[in-house]
């Protein structure tokens, strides 16, 4: 696990690793950070053209009929400079030559994307299968640990063995001001890259049946600094306040920050919404879906918490069918709102009407607004 946490870090610096295969070995590179020496390396270097890996959202975008599968896009060194390259990665007016040769993914292709998404960077990557004379040269680089060198198989164990190995590794009481009785228990995945917290409200764990519970999915503009553009401030106090009426419960302050796509790409797609786009075409033109949150490590606290019987504060449906699945049963649900403002009216009613969330209750009275307290 070490060499995939170890590859993480090198792709957000912008260095190549290697993903070895059954299929053959090969060097992938972040699209983000790209830079035109690295580029010209791997032209100069593949035993055939190197490709342009993108994920199924990005091809979409792209107007590319094979809609549902991830592809690599064959590249041309006469006319695919770096700054072409970005543009076909993630620029909201790039379209597709339909005539480009489009090829599945190998194996190496696959976990580099899965790499790109776990290091929260824009998911795409130029990929190369190394020349002889590249490989010799990529070997010795590897021995002297200049290139780290991970095999798509423990790149794929990664993915699947990082929820259910969280640890539980250090908790407090923090009282809150609307919540006295408050303990912070914080949980850390084995790679060490996210924490997520689980915040105790009452006395001793002595709550209702079934338990209720709130899952926030952490919002830095929001939530530390009351950003208008979004409802998750305030709905993250009102959440606090209302479970410690309810005699207490769980809230989980998971690391997901912008659905999952990480700070830095939410301020992309942030960008791309003040040019026009809304919150599902911006994350999809940046290569992601409407949501890339999973709920694995939520409902995996939750056990270790002993908490399987719950009553979630969501108006999110997707949140529901995530959480009622074993050992997690959902018995009941209540809408948790924020308030609704000039700034962030778009943003809900888009969640409303493209990915279902229940939020008619704020929509359609907008000059009498309802907070859950
Ligand atoms: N990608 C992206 N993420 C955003 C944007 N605005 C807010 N977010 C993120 O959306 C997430 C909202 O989290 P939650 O409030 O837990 O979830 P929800 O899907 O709104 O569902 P509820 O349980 O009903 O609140 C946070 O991770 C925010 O950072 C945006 O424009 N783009
Ligand atoms: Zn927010």
């Amino acid at each position: 696990m070490h060499h995939v946490e170890r590859a993480i870090f090198d792709l957000r610096r912008g260095v190549p690793v290697l993903i070895e295969s059954d299929e053959g070995n090969r060097l992938v590179a972040p699209v983000e950070g790209l830079d035109s020496t690295l580029l010209a390396k791997l032209f100069d270097g593949a035993a055939e053209a190197p490709r342009l890996v993108l994920t199924d959202h990005r091809l979409a975008r792209l107007g590319h009929t094979q809609r549902d599968t991830a592809g690599a896009l064959v590249l041309d060194a006469t006319r695919d400079s770096r700054e072409a390259i970005i543009e076909l990665a993630c620029a909201p007016s790039a379209t597709l030559d339909q005539a480009r040769p489009l090829e599945p993914l190998s194996a190496g292709d696959a976990a580099g994307l899965h790499l790109m998404r776990r290091s929260l960077l824009v998911p795409a990557a130029v990929v190369a299968a190394p020349s002889e004379r590249m490989a010799d040269e990529l070997r010795r680089r590897v021995t002297v640990n200049d290139i780290l060198a991970v095999t798509a198989a423990d790149v794929a164990l990664h993915y699947d063995a990082v929820p259910s190995l969280l640890r539980r590794v250090s908790e407090a009481d923090v009282p809150l001001e609307t919540a006295e009785r408050s303990r912070f228990v914080v949980f850390r995945e084995p790679d060490g890259l996210r924490e997520h917290i689980a915040i105790l409200i009452g006395d001793d764990m002595q709550w209702a049946d079934p338990v209720p519970v709130r899952l926030h999915s952490a919002c830095l503009t929001g939530d530390l600094f009351g950003s208008l553009r979004c409802d998750c401030g305030p709905q993250l106090r009102a959440s606090v306040a209302a479970i410690a009426e309810r005699g207490g419960g769980v809230l989980l302050y998971l690391a997901q920050e912008g659905r999952g796509i990480g700070l830095a790409n939410k301020m992309r797609a942030y960008q791309m919404q003040d040019e026009g786009l809304d919150t599902v075409d911006a994350d999809q033109v940046l290569g992601f879906g409407k949501d890339e949150r999973d709920y694995t490590v939520a409902r995996e606290m939750l056990a270790q918490l002993a908490v399987e019987h719950i009553d979630l504060l969501t108006n999110n449906p997707a949140k529901l069918d995530a959480m009622n699945q074993k050992p997690i049963d959902v018995a009941g649900r209540s809408s948790v709102f924020g308030p609704l403002t000039d700034q962030n009216r778009r943003y809900l009613a888009t969640k409303a009407t493209r990915a279902g969330h229940w939020l008619d209750a704020i929509l359609a009275e907008p000059d009498d607004v309802p907070v859950s307290k």
